[in-house]
């Protein structure tokens, strides 16, 4: 069958065999970028303009008119004018009555106004029915085409009908729409575009201060004493030896901390007895923001990674390892091959590998595009049960790391304990605990308490 133009075109518009004409009030940046888009999709545009002849910029194929005479065109009204502009419209109203008015407008600031832009508009236009959509989507992108990280199109409104007709328009548009429901909804969609990475920032946050701490912890421990007490100077540590320290601790505690809110969920209905009560807030956002939490923390797991491959190339290294030869020959003192230190050394490294290799495998099941490819169950094994074996593995690196320092007499001098320590707080603790309660026992207790509550919810 030959494909005919009308195959993109919307219901409407193939039924009447014509053009659909939207309006468009308003030639600023927004309202020109979405009539050139309209345009290239097919729809037929009526710009509505304090000044109709001034259209230098306007898309060719659009016609321009006044405010009244532009809304006589169609019965759809895009609105791409400030709030604050608004008023011209109550001179309309008699004409705008019936009518579908789509409200584009976004606040400067997080809840400006008492009422959202789109609930301003219902009530200046009672007789319209009032849609909120496109605010979400930048004039730039529209222009550019640079869309890909946000084709989603927020749409509310209390008319079913009108919503869809928009909803039908965001489509052949080649965007996709989401029904958020009534104007009720348009606050949340208005505030969206203000918020700046809303559940990476508590994440970068405490990444920012756990590096500084342990930066801070390792300078001193590093740099300072030695420098107090024997007068040496090793600033240079603090390029590459302080950061790969702090990289591991970080990156470990931020993973511990991304299977820290489920345990401290599960105690929460343990002690509560049942699952049917909401979480603090506290512990509500820290769930919702664990996969940013666990994806800064590969970030950290990432650089730990190269800084230890340029550890070979190091002139320290390569320093140190020389003299350390000379001296043997010189002294002709012989350096026997210990084995358990040899086992020691691989097993870190093996542990660290896996470690970091089923790291990058937690990171890259979290990405939309693959856990759109997993069922639910599927996902929540990787996630939960893989990410346990992450955390175990990383723990386990760190202490075999550590193994030997942790037991030897030096580290009772004033500024120990080393930094893995602390690192090691969180996950070793998680970990017994976690343990505890997949114990048998405990998770009977658990069914029992909840059946309890189903056959007599006044069981609190
Ligand atoms: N720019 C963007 O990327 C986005 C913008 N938006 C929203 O779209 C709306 C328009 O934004 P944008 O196009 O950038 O703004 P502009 O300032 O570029 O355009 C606003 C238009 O409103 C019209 N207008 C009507 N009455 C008045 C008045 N009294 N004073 C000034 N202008 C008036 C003007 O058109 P005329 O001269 O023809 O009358 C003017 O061109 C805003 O509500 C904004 O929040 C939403 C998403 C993205
Ligand atoms: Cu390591």
């Amino acid at each position: 069958m030959e494909k005919t133009s009308t195959d993109t075109l919307p219901l409407t518009m193939i039924s009447s065999g014509k053009q659909e004409t939207i309006c468009i009030f308003g030639t600023g940046d927004f309202g020109r970028s979405l009539g050139l888009k309209m345009l290239q999709c097919g729809y037929s545009i009526v710009f509505g303009s304090r000044n109709p002849g001034m259209s230098g910029l306007l898309p060719s194929g659009a016609e321009v008119l006044s405010y009244s005479e532009a809304a006589q065109k169609s019965d759809i009204i895009i609105l791409t004018v400030h709030r604050e502009h608004y008023d011209f419209l109550t001179h309309l109203t008699e004409g705008l009555n019936g009518k579908i008015m789509v409200d584009v407008s976004n606040n400067l600031k997080i809840n400006q106004y008492p009422e959202s832009n789109a609930e301003y508009l219902d009530q200046l236009l009672p007789g319209a029915h009032v849609v909120k959509a496109f605010n979400t989507i930048s004039a730039w992108a529209l222009q550019s085409g640079a869309l890909d990280a946000s084709r989603q199109v927020f749409v509310c409104g209390n008319d079913s009908k009108a919503k869809q007709r928009v909803m039908d328009i965001v489509r052949t548009l080649g965007l996709t729409p989401l029904d958020k429901g009534s104007l009720l909804a348009a606050k949340e969609i208005e505030n969206y575009p203000l918020q700046l990475f809303p559940m990476w920032k508590f994440p970068f946050c405490l990444a920012a201060v756990l590096c500084v701490f342990f930066f801070f912890y390792g300078a001193v421990r590093d740099v300072i004493y030695p420098y107090v007490h024997e007068k040496k100077d090793s600033t240079f540590r603090l390029a590459v030896s302080i950061p790969n320290r702090v990289c591991p601790i970080t990156a470990l505690t931020l993973l511990a901390l991304v299977y820290l809110p489920g345990v401290i969920a599960a105690i929460l209905q343990l002690y509560r007895g049942t699952k049917y009560r909401r979480f603090p807030n506290w512990l509500d956002h820290w769930m919702l923001c664990r996969k940013q939490l666990g994806l800064v923390a590969l970030g950290f797991a990432c650089l730990h990674v190269l800084y230890t491959l340029v550890i070979p190339i190091r002139y320290y290294v390569r320093w140190t390892m020389n003299n350390r030869t000379i001296a043997q020959a010189t002294t002709k003192k012989e350096n026997p091959f210990i084995t358990s230190t040899a086992w020691l050394s691989d097993s870190y490294l093996a542990l660290g590998i896996l470690g970091f290799f089923l790291f990058v495998l937690l990171g890259i099941t979290s990405l939309p595009s693959v856990s759109n490819a997993v069922n639910w169950r599927e996902f929540r094994f990787v996630q939960s049960k893989l990410g346990f074996l992450t955390l175990i593995l990383c723990t386990a690196h760190t202490l075999v790391y550590g193994g030997r320092r942790f037991l030897s007499s030096s580290i009772l001098r004033w500024y120990l304990p080393p930094a893995y320590i602390i690192a090691l707080i969180i996950p070793c603790t998680l970990l017994v605990v976690k343990f505890i309660l997949i114990l048998p026992c405990i998770d009977k207790t658990l069914t029992r308490i909840r059946q309890g509550w189903e056959r007599n919810p006044k069981f609190l």
